[in-house]
């Protein structure tokens, strides 16, 4: 059978590609020969194809042209059709007119659709399947199918499998299922998400040769149920589907690759009968009844589709048939029909029928497009696909060199085979040499300048880069200073202080400025006349590949070429994956510095929400309640904090990235901007909020001391240290005491509580939490003595002493100190609030910051069980765990960021540090007592005493 094919001629003519979009149904007209049969029966022929015309005209046999009455109503009928075959067309004829006109798009990835249609015994099996020693167009698509693929040798990947099926009485049957089981049972039809109609547990073979599919296609044809009846000795009892999946992938690999796939029907359909012609009894007559019943229900598709103008509902699921053909009828296919008649007037009826419905099938259109996916791959496996690229360089290389030696041999000889005088045949070939060298020069010039290319460019990325940061460092601050609530409560040195930390930076991000944006001019000169350059090249390459094309005599020669241009082809696509890798690269960087951008928008936000809510609570506003919910709602947000979560899980570092030194690590507790604000604005309402550490947290607490040297305590831990005072008046004394003589780590802060009533009452606590108190700093040296001593400011007028600080001192405090002393309160609360979001920020730029050291001094685990303090407030009964934001060794960074912080530096004595933890432990003990006690209540039982907030020591 194949070499009928290649008598034939499977591919010579180009492929055609037919347009995309809406494109209408071809259909073809086949008449066949009269059978012996027919002739015997007396009929004559009534349907002509008009020579060279795509019409077929059918006469109607009755017609009597005597008959003058009737002589302006004839019954003939004409047809035009796209194409139109007779008697004289051969199988290679009507395939080259149908089928093969298909192939061209499917190999690019478009779906199509071929089937043959008329009544049994018109010729459609002939059609498809033809004869042994004449195929039909099955077999002359997968031929030329392979054909084609076999000319994209090298250059693309192609897959075909199929599948073949038969519709026999309404049941769906794997004409190439393998087990006896599974070829006697019937499959069903599945429907999928997107429509697309699937046969489920239908055999997919894998096919890697024409004579594979060719021994596939016989071995379902030998399972297809045929029967001889009246009407056609070879029956085809069935609606037989071949499926042919092409995947193609291009051969050389690249970062974003596009998969193709196409489904190629080729459908033999069963022919339309009448029982009076068949004489069909029993299971024929039940066959006959199926087959006519789904074409009907193909001809009410037919019908519906072709209406103009209407958006007619087409019932596809009236038969098996039918839901099969759905995409090749009105879906994404290019669907060529080839209706079959037989010329003889004994056919007449199934012929009008036939062209009947044909000629309706002209109109439907179909909706073509490609079937592409783009498989981006992961940057992670762009390594495998250069190296692969790479060892193709390397086969191509050693192709080439193996050439060269067989061509530099043969020169030799013929050179030696010539005569001195043959001067013409020596240039010639010495002309051959030279033009290999020359392509070889223009290759090489054109990669070397792409490489130029891909380094200016990355080098500019880089520059943009560190461009965008110190704009963001410029902006930062510069919003900062602006907006910051604490500026304007700063005494003019701090200001000063500030300022200079804060312009040190800014100046330095400028200069550095200043220098990259010089840089990055001189980089955009010399990327344009690189650009140049290489456009330059690739000129000079394309006119030298046109001249030695055409002095290109000999095999050989074109297949060095061949192999010199593929070579090139690869080093070029390992180039661009590189340069794709920078500029991913980039990407991530800038991706990261939006986000940093983000959250400190999101920081200026907060700070905004905040000191808006305060005025609103300050001025007792009532506020809608949706707006009340709406806070709520940000409040837990932030709390929870989702946000950041999300923002760490989106991170393209923390997507991509395998280098952990990049790794944008935002911390997964949030700025505890509500939480402070939230306190500090229901103070005057709500209970004191009582804190202890979690009680598995005590055993297993590392020494502090060891692990954070210089502890800072911020705003935030004041603010969270609170205790039962009215049952340590004399603890508070002691911590005061050991305040004022430079006893490290003690600090006190009181929150003041409640409503006037209460305060009048005597808290006087309120007025001792008004204290100013020196504090040492830790400057780096444990054993200085001359610890730097910075300025901690509390809340309230200054006493001689803290130490002198009891109960009997503040009976006296009057409501205006108190609502100052709030205000003053929420001021720390402000500060603490934009101080925690710009350690968040600053955690950011340090982690995007490779030079910065990232490493922190102790694990994530000790450190959450040893800064890990539990909340629990009375009002609202959340628990919130605060992890220290002040680890690690960016200690003196942050001191620079956050100037104004109180910080309160621990010393490393041992012996403080025993005090310390026995502080703790009697303050945790109480406080459960406490509880225990007043359950929910703002006062003390016993004393009627409102409750004052002390420190816990860390
Ligand atoms: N173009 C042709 N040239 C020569 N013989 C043909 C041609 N077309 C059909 N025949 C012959 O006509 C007879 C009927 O053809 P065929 O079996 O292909 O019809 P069919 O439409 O498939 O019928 P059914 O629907 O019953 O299966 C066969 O013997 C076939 O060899």
């Amino acid at each position: 059978m194949t070499s009928v094919l290649k008598d034939n001629g499977g591919g010579g003519q180009p492929l055609l590609l037919l347009p995309t979009g809406e494109q209408q149904i071809v259909v073809a007209c086949r008449i066949r020969p009269m059978t012996e049969e027919e002739i015997l029966q007396g009929g004559t022929i009534i349907a002509h194809k008009v020579a060279d015309d795509n019409m077929v005209v059918l006469l109607d046999p009755e017609e009597d042209h005597d008959d003058v009455l009737r002589a302006n109503r004839s019954r003939e009928r004409k047809y035009v059709f796209d194409v139109v075959s007779d008697a004289r067309a051969d199988q290679q004829e009507v395939y080259s007119s149908t089928a093969k006109m298909l192939l061209g798009s499917v190999l690019e990835g478009y779906n199509a659709t071929v089937f043959a249609y008329g009544a049994t015994g018109a010729g459609k099996t002939y059609t498809m399947l033809g004869t042994e020693n004449n195929p039909g167009v099955m077999y002359r698509t997968l031929h030329d199918l392979f054909v084609e693929i076999k000319k994209f040798t090298g250059k693309r990947e192609y897959q075909v499998s199929m599948s073949y099926l038969e519709i026999y009485n309404e049941l769906i049957r794997d004409l190439l299922a393998t087990s006896s089981s599974s070829s006697s049972s019937f499959l069903e039809l599945r429907e999928d998400a997107k429509g697309t109609i699937q046969v489920a547990g239908l055999s997919e073979v894998v096919a890697k040769t024409p004579e594979e599919v060719m021994e596939m296609l016989h071995k379902g044809n030998r399972a297809r149920t045929q029967e001889p009846t009246k009407a056609n000795k070879t029956s085809s009892r069935s609606h037989a589907v071949l499926q042919v999946n092409i995947k193609q992938r291009d051969v050389t690999r690249s970062h974003t690759e596009q998969v193709r796939f196409a489904k190629l029907y080729m459908i033999d359909l069963a022919g339309s009968e009448r029982a009076a012609q068949t004489q069909n009894t029993g299971r024929r007559m039940m066959e006959g009844a199926h087959i006519n019943r789904s074409l009907l229900a193909l001809g009410n598709c037919i019908n519906a589709l072709s209406e103009k103008g209407t958006t007619k509902y087409v019932n596809y699921r009236d038969s098996k048939l039918t839901r099969i053909l759905k995409d090749s009828l009105g879906g994404n296919s290019r669907t060529v029909m080839i209706a079959h008649i037989s010329p003889a007037s004994v056919h007449f009826e199934e012929s009008r029928n036939t062209l009947n419905y044909a000629d309706r099938a002209k109109y439907i259109k179909t909706k073509i497009r490609r079937n592409v996916i783009d498989v981006s791959y992961h940057i992670a496996q762009y390594q495998q696909i250069i190296q692969d690229l790479r060892n193709q360089v390397q086969l191509l290389r050693d192709q080439r060199d193996e050439l060269e030696i067989r061509l530099a041999a043969t020169n030799e000889a013929r050179f030696s085979r010539l005569s001195d005088n043959n001067t013409t045949e020596r240039l010639r070939i010495e002309e051959g040499l030279k033009l290999k060298e020359n392509i070889l020069q223009v290759y090489r010039k054109q990669i070397d300048a792409r490489r130029a290319l891909l380094e200016i460019d990355t080098g500019l990325m880089d520059v943009v880069h560190e461009c965008t940061r110190n704009e963001s460092v410029i902006e930062h601050h510069e919003s900062n200073k602006e907006n910051s609530p604490r500026n304007s409560k700063k005494s003019s040195e701090e200001m000063a202080a500030d300022a200079a930390t804060s312009d040190t930076a800014v100046q330095r991000a400028r200069a550095e400025l200043r220098v990259l944006e010089q840089e990055r001019s001189k980089l955009d000169k010399q990327r344009k006349a690189q650009l140049k350059d290489f456009e330059a090249s690739k000129g000079d390459a394309r006119r030298l590949l046109e001249k030695v094309r055409k002095k290109m005599s000999t095999t050989e020669q074109r297949e060095l070429l061949r192999l010199l241009t593929q070579n090139f082809e690869y080093e070029m696509k390992t180039i661009e994956l590189q340069a794709d890798i920078f500029s991913r690269d980039y990407s991530i960087k800038h991706k990261d510095l939006q986000l940093l951008r983000m959250s400190q928008h999101r920081s200026l936000c907060d700070t905004i929400i905040y000191q808006q809510r305060k005025i609103i609570q300050d001025s007792k506003v009532l506020i809608p309640y949706d707006l009340g919910e709406l806070y709520r709602l940000y409040s837990r947000d932030v709390d929870e904090g989702l946000l950041m979560h999300d923002l760490k899980v989106h991170s393209p570092h923390s997507i991509n990235g395998s280098n952990n030194s990049n790794k944008l690590t935002v911390p997964t507790t949030l700025p505890f901007l509500s939480q402070i604000a939230e306190e500090d604005l229901t103070s005057a309402s709500t209970s004191v909020t009582s804190f202890h550490l979690p009680t598995n947290v005590s055993s297993r607490r590392p020494n502090p001391t060891t692990l954070f040297p210089h502890r800072t305590l911020s705003d935030q831990d004041l603010f969270t240290h609170v205790n039962d005072f009215t049952n340590n008046q004399n603890e508070v004394g002691q911590y005061l005491s050991s305040i004022t003589t430079n006893k490290p780590i003690s600090y006190a802060h009181f929150n003041f509580d409640q409503s006037p009533k209460q305060l009048t009452k005597g808290n006087s606590m309120v007025s001792m939490s008004s204290e100013s108190v020196d504090v040492p700093l830790y400057n780096g040296d444990a054993t200085n003595n001359n610890a730097t001593r910075r300025k901690v400011h509390t809340t309230s007028p200054p006493n001689d002493s803290a130490a002198e600080a009891s109960p009997s001192l503040f009976k006296n405090s009057n409501v205006r100190n108190k609502v100052r002393l709030r205000k003053q309160t929420q001021n720390i609360a402000a500060r603490a609030a934009q101080r925690r979001a710009n350690l968040h920020h600053k955690e950011l730029m340090e982690d995007m910051d490779p030079a910065f050291p990232a490493e922190p001094v102790v694990s994530k685990e000790s450190n959450a069980s040893a800064f890990g303090l539990e909340i629990t407030g009375v009002k609202p009964k959340k628990t919130v765990t605060i992890y220290d934001p002040t680890v690690s060794s960016y200690r003196d960074e942050l001191r620079r960021t956050n100037s104004d912080s109180p910080d309160l530096i621990k010393n490393q004595t041992t012996t403080n540090e025993s005090s310390n933890s026995t502080s703790y432990n009697r303050t945790a003990k109480n406080m459960n007592k406490k509880r225990s006690i007043s359950h929910g209540s703002t006062t003390n039982n016993r004393s009627n005493m409102p409750m004052a907030n002390t420190v816990v020591p860390r």
